[in-house]
């Protein structure tokens, strides 16, 4: 007779769970976004969060939404987390794969994920919905054939002593 623990996580809260461990990483004082890209058969192949890239220093770049200035906003140098967890994957082909990502991909991301061989995004949460680059991402993955739609929340918490 099994005798299996019943309260596990569900796979879909796992990986929309590493996205989200992925994102505290992320050192944007407005908004942390984390990804996690998942194979076929449920193993996870990458993660990422938005960041700026390797040797552009996190104090000497500037986190700013707005300024006179554009260079002195962080829109020219954050590398967001979907990018990030593309590139970072050194194993291969992305082909097939899922993606989890907290925050739903951008235009320019959405044509990163297309291009890898992406064919499923999973976010939590759309606060940028009805925007230019948000449409632009849909038409984009519909034209593609990338499926996307919303992690469906659990509403289970879980704290983790680190
Ligand atoms: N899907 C996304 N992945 C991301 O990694 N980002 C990053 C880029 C910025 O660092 C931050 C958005 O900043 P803000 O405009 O909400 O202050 O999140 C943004 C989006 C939204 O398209
Ligand atoms: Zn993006």
């Amino acid at each position: 007779m099994s005798t299996k623990r019943e309260d596990y996580i569900s796979w879909d809260e796992y990986f929309m769970g590493v996205a989200k461990l992925s994102a505290s990483r992320s050192k944007d004082p407005n908004t942390q976004v984390g990804c996690c890209i998942v194979s076929q058969d449920n193993k996870i192949l990458s993660m990422g969060y938005n960041g700026f890239p390797i040797g552009c220093s996190d104090d000497m770049f500037p986190w700013v939404r707005e300024g006179e200035d554009d260079l002195k906003t962080k829109y020219f140098y954050t590398v967001h987390s979907e990018l990030n967890a593309i590139l970072n994957y050194r194993g291969g082909s992305l082909e097939g794969s899922k993606l989890y990502v907290s925050l739903f991909p951008c235009n320019e991301c959405a044509k990163a994920i297309i291009q890898s061989g992406i064919k499923e995004v999973i976010y939590d949460c759309n606060k940028y919905d009805g925007s230019s680059r948000v449409q632009a991402s849909m038409m984009m993955f519909d034209a593609a054939g990338v499926k996307y739609h919303q992690y469906q929340r659990s509403g289970r918490k879980i704290e983790i002593e680190l």
